[in-house]
């Protein structure tokens, strides 16, 4: 299969601090990578380059084969204009520890507003796809309920359904469950791994190893912004090669 994400040589550094030194990472379409690494290691920074949150410093993104990033020099090697970032990004979804839901605007719509002002979908057409999309994450009765009204597990649930309402080709979690009460987890979990199932491309930061294990086609592990270690789960999480996996898993496991 094809890379759908490419990342090379990505730097990126906030004043003097760098906190990606050199990324390399494919995602292959349909596939589901699973980043691990100890706080600070670069994972969110990772995550945000992809989506444009953050501009890369060196190196470059591809995208579905639509490339991200420049070069610090004065050989430049690509940059995007605004209007393609924001094409580039309505075709990423991204789905944040915190869940992010508007709390003024009900659970509906939360899931129509991105698709009638980004993509311009008449509201009808918006409406009747939320209304399906909040039935696949079992949610269809909570439809105009506001986001305190939910528990955070439902929240979540918003939140990935508002994500694949503007019918992404790559869905970024970041840490989707570490905001959850534990018992709350395995239901965030579940609509995740359901959409993995259904071939959905993603990367998703996560201490969630268990998850790991049962969807990850890669695992990749982060230490000081750098990829110290990917390869399949049984590699990297039963076999590490390198002593700072092994000690951060046995930290987690
Ligand atoms: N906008 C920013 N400005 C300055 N420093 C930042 C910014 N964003 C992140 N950092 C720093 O970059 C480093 C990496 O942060 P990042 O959030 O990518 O790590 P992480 O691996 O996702 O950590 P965590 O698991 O705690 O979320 C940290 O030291 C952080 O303080």
């Amino acid at each position: 299969m094809s890379a759908m994400v490419e990342i090379r040589s990505v730097h990126k550094s906030f004043g003097s601090a760098e906190v990606l030194r050199g990324i390399d990472l494919e995602v292959a379409a349909g596939e589901v990578t699973v980043v691990l690494g100890p706080s600070g290691s670069g994972k969110s920074t990772l995550l945000r380059t992809i989506n444009h949150l953050e501009k890369v410093d060196s190196g470059w993104i591809s995208v579905d084969g639509a490339l991200v990033g420049y070069r610090r020099s004065k050989e430049k090697l690509y940059e995007l204009r605004e209007r393609e970032i924001l094409k580039q990004r309505t075709g990423i979804g991204f789905v944040f520890q915190n869940f992010n839901l508007f709390p003024h605007l009900t659970v509906l719509e939360n899931l129509v507003e991105a698709p009638i002002a980004a993509q311009r979908r008449p509201r009808k057409e918006a409406e009747a796809t939320a209304r399906r999309l909040l039935t696949r994450v079992g949610l269809a009765e909570k439809a105009d309920a506001y986001p305190q009204q939910l528990s955070g597990g439902q929240q979540q649930r918003v939140a990935i359904a508002r994500a694949l309402a503007l019918e992404p080709t790559l869905l970024l979690f970041d840490e989707p469950t570490s905001a959850l009460d534990p018992e709350l987890v395995g239901e965030v979990l579940d609509v995740i791994k359901d959409l993995a199932h259904q071939g959905t491309t993603m990367i998703v930061v996560t201490h969630e190893i268990g998850f790991a294990r049962e969807v990850a086609d890669t695992v990749v592990f982060m230490d000081g912004g750098r990829i110290v270690e990917q390869g399949p789960p049984a590699q990297v999480l039963d076999h590490p090669r390198h002593a700072r996996t092994r000690a951060f898993l046995s930290k987690v496991l």
